[in-house]
């Protein structure tokens, strides 16, 4: 072979190599994040010790809605919705009426107005209560017509759900934070609908939110309640499955006061009551978030169709987070209504929300006296 070919050979091979050499170092490095994100995560870790799993936002990315919804406005909800509401507690207003439009109201019709309310979850204090004021009213101040007797059974309801209770969403931080609503429950009672429906009753009402996503059980959750937030073009702030929910309530509260935001919404995930271990780790996240901004408001959903269940929920989330609101959903699928009174009366906090079908506008502010007459239609 002549010097020249062999020269060929040997610079073929050199290049050959080269290239290949440099396609395995060129694949090795498309693998780490960008210097800025490795950075960002550093920075993180440092800052909250306590905290050391990395947050990176819409970290797995669902599919994006291609167009803004604009919720419906308050007034065409309440309309639809009131209508709903006096059609599922249509049996309970019409039970009480008839029983109160009898010729004579004798102590059988006293005890079927009894049973009528207990069935409806009045629960037992508030049902002997309201039967006597009635009993007396009727005896004091002479009631012998169905339509007075009508007249005293609504003042007496009302009286029960008390409407001196303030039921508006406390979403309205000071010292210019956001406000802070973390929402809880336990598994299935509706909290990431109620989450994704207060974003759209916030944004219909040209407040700025953002969400988090603090529910790390299931990166489905987390999927679910950023699928809401796109629907109205509000960013969701998540953490990787399984990561530590304290973090992600911390890193939205955090997003949310360096965005200069109205409110943020923080859903959790769904936990038993029972199990000690998930209350504190509720307290947590509490604890963490107020670390950045104290919580304007704790909402907890709670199940319509669960009855006593309901009330022992109530208790025991009531002990670890001081709730300070309630969201009763799926009043549309039972017409056992009384559980507003019965858990009012349980926690001393107000319904503040109730929710009526599973569309994504059927969450209604909820009121005293709309709700009686919506009852006794
Ligand atoms: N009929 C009716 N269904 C509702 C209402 N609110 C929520 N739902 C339904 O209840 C189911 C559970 O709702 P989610 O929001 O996923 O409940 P969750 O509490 O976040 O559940 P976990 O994260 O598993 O604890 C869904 O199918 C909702 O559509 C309501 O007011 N009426």
């Amino acid at each position: 072979m002549t010097t020249p070919v062999l020269l060929l050979i040997i610079l073929a091979v050199v290049v050959v190599l080269g290239a290949g050499i440099a396609l395995i170092v060129g694949r090795g490095r498309k693998e780490l994040p960008p210097p800025s994100e490795l950075d960002r995560v550093t920075e993180e870790v440092i800052e909250h010790p306590e905290h050391p799993e990395p947050h990176l936002e819409d970290e797995e990315p669902v599919a994006p809605v291609s167009t803004i919804e604009r919720p419906e406005a308050p007034q065409g909800r309440l309309v639809r919705l009131r209508a709903r509401l006096a059609r599922s507690q249509g049996s309970l207003g019409k039970g009480l009426l008839a029983v109160l439009s009898r010729s004579t109201l004798d102590d059988d019709a006293w005890e079927e107005l009894e049973d009528t309310l207990l069935a409806a979850d009045v629960g037992v204090t508030a049902t002997d209560e309201l039967v006597a004021n009635l009993k007396t009213r009727v005896r004091v101040e002479g009631i012998n017509d169905p339509a007075a007797a009508k007249a005293a059974l609504r003042e007496e309801l009302v009286g029960l759900i008390n409407p001196s209770f303030d039921r508006t969403l406390v979403d309205t931080g000071a010292d210019g934070k956001p406000g802070v609503v973390l929402v809880v429950g336990v598994n299935g009672t509706g909290k990431t609908t109620t989450v994704g429906r207060l974003a759209r009753v916030l944004v219909a009402e040209d407040k700025t939110v953002v969400l988090g996503a603090a529910d790390t059980f299931r990166a489905a959750a987390a999927d679910q309640l950023q699928t809401w937030g796109e629907r109205v073009g509000v960013p969701t702030v998540r953490g990787p499955e399984g990561g530590d929910p304290a973090s992600v309530g911390f890193e939205a509260v955090q997003r949310g006061i360096a965005d200069g935001l109205d409110v943020v919404l923080v859903d959790t995930a769904g936990r038993l009551h029972t199990k000690s271990g998930l209350m504190d780790e509720l307290g947590k996240v509490k604890r963490v978030i107020e670390k950045q901004a104290p919580v304007t408001e704790v909402l907890l959903v709670i199940d319509a169709t669960t009855g006593q269940n309901g009330l022992t929920q109530a208790r025991v989330f009531g002990e670890v987070v001081d709730v300070t609101g309630i969201v009763l959903t799926k009043l549309d699928g039972t017409a056992k209504g009384g559980i507003v009174i019965a858990v009012q009366r349980e926690l001393g906090v107000p319904v503040k929300f109730v929710g009526l079908g599973e569309g994504a506008d059927d969450l209604a502010p909820f009121d005293a006296e709309e709700f009686v007459d919506a009852l006794l239609s």
